[in-house]
């Protein structure tokens, strides 16, 4: 069970459309090593898609490709058939492992990452009263950020996400550190997310996560996808066999 969390008036990004997001032949090479090795990938609105593959397959590199933190050495990615540019980083966030916070108070965290967007004024308070009613933070609102828990950190990182009313979603391992009680609380401002209109595209290892929060599995292994499947299909039986080693928790050579 989801522990659901309020809806308020979270909405989703007005504005330009991003989808399809299309990646084609994505390389990054570094020191002779290639680290994601030619990764073709679409994705449309509204998709539920997570990320799996063992520890260094590059699946960190290729979110923070997307997300447009690193630059590839080769290949390209289109967004609704043009290239990145302010309608669509306005479009999209990301949140980390280890939330990375202002060392300011939890709604200065907010306040600073919508008026970076360009909203201040009245909706600006709105969209803060509503990010700390979500994340069940209001009454820490003054505290400074560094001061709450782990759980509460990551949190404020998805609440900050959410106030941006993001089309695209980027989760790298948000629950990682977390108790199952705080896993469950980003779960549900992750479903948040989705339900105002979000898609998410989430890296996890837990298995029980992937299946609650994919309609799609991409696999990845030694810097590629694959397998990019249904996630029943995949839970059901892997095709690839790496993908199976991985889900019976054995090593694949
Ligand atoms: N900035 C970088 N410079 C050089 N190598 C990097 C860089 N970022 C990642 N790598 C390397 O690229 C490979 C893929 O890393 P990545 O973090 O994407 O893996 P991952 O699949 O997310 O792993 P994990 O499950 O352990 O988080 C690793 O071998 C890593 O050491």
């Amino acid at each position: 069970m989801l522990d659901a969390a309020p809806q308020h008036r979270l909405g989703s990004a007005a504005g330009a459309a991003i989808f399809p997001l299309v990646a084609e032949g994505l390389v990054v090479e570094t020191g002779g090593r290639r680290l994601v090795d030619g990764i073709d990938l679409r994705l449309d609105s509204a998709e539920r898609v997570v990320i799996l593959g063992p520890n260094g397959a590059g699946k960190s590199l290729l979110l923070k490709l997307l997300d447009g933190i690193v630059a590839p050495s080769a290949g390209r990615i289109t967004w609704n058939g043009r290239p990145a540019d302010a309608g669509v980083r306005s479009a999209i966030a990301m949140v980390f492992q280890r939330p990375v916070l202002l060392r300011r108070s939890v709604a200065a965290n907010l306040e600073h990452a919508l008026a970076a967007r360009g909203i201040v004024g009245a909706e600006r308070r709105q969209r803060v009263a509503d990010a700390l009613a979500m994340a069940r933070l209001a009454p820490l609102a003054g505290q400074p950020a560094r001061l709450l828990s782990g759980g509460e950190q990551q949190r404020l990182a998805l609440a900050r996400a959410l106030a941006l009313q993001p089309r695209l979603l980027f989760l790298d391992e948000p629950t990682a550190s977390l108790d199952p009680a705080s896993t469950l609380a980003v779960e549900g401002l992750i479903e948040a997310a989705r339900h105002a209109g979000a898609a998410t595209v989430l890296v996890t290892h837990d298995r029980g996560q992937a299946r609650r929060h994919a309609d799609r599995i991409l696999f990845m292994q030694a810097g590629r996808i694959v397998e990019d499947s249904p996630a029943d299909a995949f839970f059901a039986g892997p095709r690839s066999a790496a993908g199976r080693a991985y889900l019976e928790g054995r090593i694949f050579v």
